[in-house]
């Protein structure tokens, strides 16, 4: 008998990279998404025996995101797009019982030119990009959905301080009442579990863009006391506003930018007279938290 069990097992494609094109008279649009589909169910024996008749390649892995995309109206529409993907690989494969589709929607915003915006010409203007995964359990067809921004480079130049922290003999940095603020916005919120029929009627594009504009609004609003105060602040708001989110997430990088010191030049670069700053790609502070609801039982 063997002495070892295979506690875990996924597998399929990623990396599958689509562009899709909607054409509606002249108006036509682009959507680019980067896609993983990944599998579980009654595989074991392809790990544990070498028996590949229970492998659903991830060759058709790949043409499954393909095919989806050439018949699905919701590329665009990430969340939905995958899970019409998990839909059909329920429905098709019966001994496959968990579905995970993992989507990146890349950046393609339409050109205005000569003020006017343009029908089939479009600029990537920034690297951020929308995310979702979406994970499909056969099992009382429960959909689990988490989406995401990520790569929202801000920065904010005053407004932001951070003093009174813990001090001991390791403590080098000097307290500031005003500095540099900035960061790449990695957000991810979780959708509240909910049947399939219900999630689909979620507007997530307007989600996205709500959560896109809370995080704007309160990092250049607050007047942060640190940058853990004010992501607390955005999540709250962020739960506040969208009944359908039980969670949200924060990845915040603190990008430091330090005063160039001049005293060697007799230049006074400190303080009321500090504009010169260097940025510094390393190392950053990184800073991170989940906020969910209280449970109800407990209010
Ligand atoms: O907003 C901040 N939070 C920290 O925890 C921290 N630590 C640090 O050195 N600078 C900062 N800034």
């Amino acid at each position: 008998m063997s002495s070892v069990t295979l506690k875990a097992a996924c597998y399929g494609k990623d990396k599958v990279r689509v562009l899709k094109v909607y054409r509606e008279g002249a108006i036509q649009t682009a959507v680019e998404l980067t896609c993983r589909l990944t599998l579980e169910g009654d595989i074991e024996t392809s790990f544990t025996k070498g028996d590949n008749s229970v492998v659903v390649t991830t060759d058709t892995c790949k043409n499954t995101i393909y095919i989806m995309a050439k018949r699905s109206a919701n590329v665009d529409n990430i969340e939905v797009f995958a899970q019409e993907i998990t839909e059909h690989v329920l429905r098709q494969y019966k001994h496959i019982h968990v579905a995970h589709v993992d989507i990146i929607k890349h950046k393609w915003s339409r050109m205005t030119i000569d003020g006017e915006e343009h029908p089939h010409s479009f600029v990537r203007d920034g690297e951020e990009v929308q995310t979702t995964k979406v994970s499909h359990y056969r099992q009382g067809d429960k959909i689990e959905i988490v989406s995401g921004l990520k790569g929202l480079l801000v920065l904010k130049t005053t407004g932001s301080a951070f003093h009174g922290f813990y001090k001991d003999e390791f403590t080098t940095l000097p307290e500031v009442w005003d500095r540099i603020f900035s960061t790449a916005v990695d957000c991810t919120w979780t959708f509240e579990n909910a049947p399939a029929t219900a999630l689909r009627q979620i507007d997530f594009a307007a989600i996205h863009q709500n959560v896109k504009k809370v995080t704007q609004e309160t990092f250049a609003n607050d007047d942060s006391a640190s940058v853990q105060a004010t992501m607390y602040k955005m999540q709250k708001s962020i739960l506040e506003q969208h009944d359908a989110i039980a969670e949200v997430s924060y990845v915040l990088p603190n990008k430091h930018y330090f005063g160039v010191d001049m005293s060697k030049f007799n230049i006074d670069n400190t303080d009321a007279n500090l504009d010169v700053y260097q940025p510094v790609s390393d190392p950053s502070g990184l800073i991170t938290a989940t906020v969910a609801r209280k449970s109800r039982s407990r209010l």
